[in-house]
């Protein structure tokens, strides 16, 4: 294990999510800021990154060439588009360095393509990256198995900002694969996305999504068991995305001394059940 500050870039760097990685990246001891890259063509580019953050000049310019950046980097923290995060896992690895996954919304053959790069680079990718969604997660899959399929119906609803351009949201997967795992399911085969119009009654086993979009919610879920007479909620409310930064970074520090592969925030948390 390297004793050195591990040297963290951060892409997407003007982002809401980015602005909170450079915050924290400034906050936790055990990493320095390597380098900040934007998308190119943006106006931030060229501008300092801790300005641009909130914390003051820093010296790190916001640039466009993720190649340069990773080039004598120890990992990535990459917040951005599902293209973008594409892109980065190829390079990411061709670095052999860590690379730190937060975006949502990628299609099944991102994920192939994310899962091909982890052959070479240690990646670590989450829908979300705090505590207590992954905890939440963990209680999810456990009710899940414990109730029975048809006495009980499980439905997931989410709040997120207007701006959000995915649904349903990450964690709203995340916690309906927890729910599907328990349930011993294929989430794929039994989730219902949408509803409108003449419906039908609810199929027993399905689970069902809700998506909420609005103001500045920074993240809202909850998994919803409900059966004849009663009602089991659970829920997680984001109040600041310093929440997802802090595991993201700790995430990188995690997956320094690991072997290739993919692994996700239960294993950087301890709490995989696998
Ligand atoms: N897993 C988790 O815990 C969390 C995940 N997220 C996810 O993270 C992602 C980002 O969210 P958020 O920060 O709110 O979104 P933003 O749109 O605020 O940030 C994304 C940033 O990526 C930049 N970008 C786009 N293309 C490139 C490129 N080619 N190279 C470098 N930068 C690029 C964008 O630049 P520009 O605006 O100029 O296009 C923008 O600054 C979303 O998928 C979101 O769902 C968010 C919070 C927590
Ligand atoms: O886009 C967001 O903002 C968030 N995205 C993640 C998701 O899709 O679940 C995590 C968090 O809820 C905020």
């Amino acid at each position: 294990m390297s004793d050195a500050a591990m040297k963290l870039v951060v892409v997407g760097a003007a982002g809401r999510m980015g602005q909170a990685l450079i915050r924290m990246v400034h906050e936790i001891e055990g990493v320095v800021l390597h380098a900040a890259v934007g998308r190119p063509g943006s106006p931030f580019i060229g501008k300092d990154a801790g300005e641009i953050a909130g914390l003051g000049p820093n010296g790190i310019l916001i640039g466009d060439d993720p190649l340069a950046a990773f080039l004598h980097a120890d990992g990535v923290l990459d917040f951005t588009t599902p293209a973008t995060t594409n892109e980065f896992a190829a390079l990411a690895a061709q670095a052999r360095i860590v690379h730190i996954i937060g975006t949502t919304g990628c299609s099944v053959e991102d994920e192939r393509k994310i899962s091909a790069a982890s052959r070479h680079a240690r990646i670590v990718k989450s829908g979300n990256m705090g505590l207590g969604v992954n905890l939440l997660s963990v209680l999810v899959e456990q009710a899940a198995r414990a109730l029975d399929p048809a006495d009980w119906d499980i439905e997931v609803l989410e709040m997120h900002h207007k701006r959000k351009v995915d649904a349903p949201s990450g964690t709203a997967l995340l916690l309906g694969e927890a729910a599907a795992k328990g349930r011993g399911i294929d989430l794929s085969t039994h989730s219902v996305r949408v509803r409108d119009g003449h419906t039908g009654p609810r199929e027993a086993g399905t689970i069902g999504f809700a998506t909420l979009r609005g103001g500045s919610v920074i993240g809202e879920h909850s998994v919803i068991f409900a059966g004849e007479g009663e009602r089991v909620s659970m829920a997680h409310s984001a109040g600041d995305r310093s929440i997802f930064a802090r595991g993201a970074v700790k995430a990188a520090l995690w997956a320094r001394d690991r072997k290739p592969g993919l692994y996700s925030m239960l294993d950087v948390l301890g709490l995989s059940q696998n």
